[in-house]
């Protein structure tokens, strides 16, 4: 059992959703005492702290992480590495630093290039929705979801307790923490969340380019299916230009794997292959099953929508 921790100063920087849902739930639940806000946009600090995310605002990086003991990289993943560098010289001695990003190899490179006084432990929160900014945050998101650590290789002890605190962090907010190498965790999330996003980026992209003939039809009859891709496809371009230019080669991996079953149904639909599509078909049957009796079926289309309290 993973004993929950306190922190006395956290330092967030990028106070969007995922870095507001951070702090709305370390501050529900009593995790610290004080929370600052770093962000390179003076206005998202201004309605932070208006709706009583953040205590205090910086845009001073060096500012803002002075005296923090826990400091969260809650950016997109593209700045990460910059961010890494600056705080290698303004982070107090033997302050954690965890970032929340999409993708973790990029960052784990950055992370062991730091001083070793200062102990970075890369975590996933699998948890998010298509929203962006500190509006969009909510208490609860990481509750009953898992958050992913993927330690870097360093067996001193002070390093081994700051892994220990990143779990007991992530156990205090609700999830359930699983620990995994870098590589692992791409491969993995390629497939099931980078390659889903594509794919309903590409979709609706292509039901927009048939709305123009279509006239309203698209729009008008989007339904089920269609609409939660609709839904996933809002979400931020500049995160989601960020994680497929870090995970390049895992997402082309798998989107390579992906074309191949798609041109096999392709070919069934062209030569009237019922056999070959129903088997395809009852596959994804007998998966989703699999994920509803493993109790993992966590992602209802409205997730965050009825239980969202700051
Ligand atoms: N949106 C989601 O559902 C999930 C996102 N993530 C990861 O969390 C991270 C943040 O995502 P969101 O909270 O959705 O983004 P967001 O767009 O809501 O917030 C990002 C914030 O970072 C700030 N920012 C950008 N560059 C900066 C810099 N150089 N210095 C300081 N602040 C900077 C922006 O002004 C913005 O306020 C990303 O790395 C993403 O991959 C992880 C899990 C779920
Ligand atoms: O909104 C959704 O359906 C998501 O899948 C949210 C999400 C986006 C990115 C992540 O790294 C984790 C979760």
């Amino acid at each position: 059992m993973t004993e929950p921790v306190k922190f006395k100063c956290v330092a967030i920087i990028g106070v969007g959703l995922i870095g507001s849902s951070l702090a709305c739930a370390m501050r529900k639940r009593g995790l610290t005492d004080q929370i600052i806000g770093v962000d390179c946009d003076e206005g998202v600090l201004a309605r932070a702290k208006k709706i009583g995310v953040i205590d205090d605002g910086e845009t001073s990086l060096e500012k803002g992480v002075s005296g923090a003991d826990l400091i969260v990289l809650s950016t997109p993943v593209g700045v990460m590495s910059d961010v890494c560098k600056a705080l290698s010289a303004a982070a107090d001695d033997g302050a954690l630093i965890i970032d929340v990003g999409s993708v973790k190899g990029s960052v784990a490179k950055a992370a062991a290039a730091l001083p070793e006084r200062l102990h970075f432990v890369p975590c996933h929160p699998v948890a998010g929705t298509e929203q962006s900014g500190p509006e969009a945050g909510f208490a609860s998101l990481f509750e009953d979801r898992w958050c992913i650590l993927t330690p870097l290789v360093r067996d001193d002890e002070p390093y081994k307790a700051a892994v220990k605190r990143a779990e007991g962090l992530w156990a205090g907010v609700g999830a359930q923490v699983e620990v995994m190498d870098a590589a692992h965790h791409d491969l993995a999330l390629a497939v099931t969340s980078h390659l889903p996003h594509l794919i309903a980026f590409t979709l609706v992209g292509a039901a927009d380019d048939v709305e123009s003939v279509a006239h309203g039809e698209v729009i008008k009859y989007s339904a089920g299916g269609f609409r939660d891709f609709t839904r996933i496809a809002a979400s931020d371009p500049i995160m989601w230009r960020d994680v497929f230019l870090a995970n390049k080669d895992a997402v082309l991996e798998v989107l390579g794997r992906f074309s191949e079953e798609l041109a096999v149904m392709q070919r069934a639909i062209r030569w009237s292959d019922g056999k070959a599509l129903e088997d395809a078909f009852a596959r994804g049957r007998s998966l989703r099953r699999a994920i509803v009796d493993a109790g993992q079926e966590m992602d209802a289309p409205n997730f965050g929508r009825d239980k969202k309290e700051r």
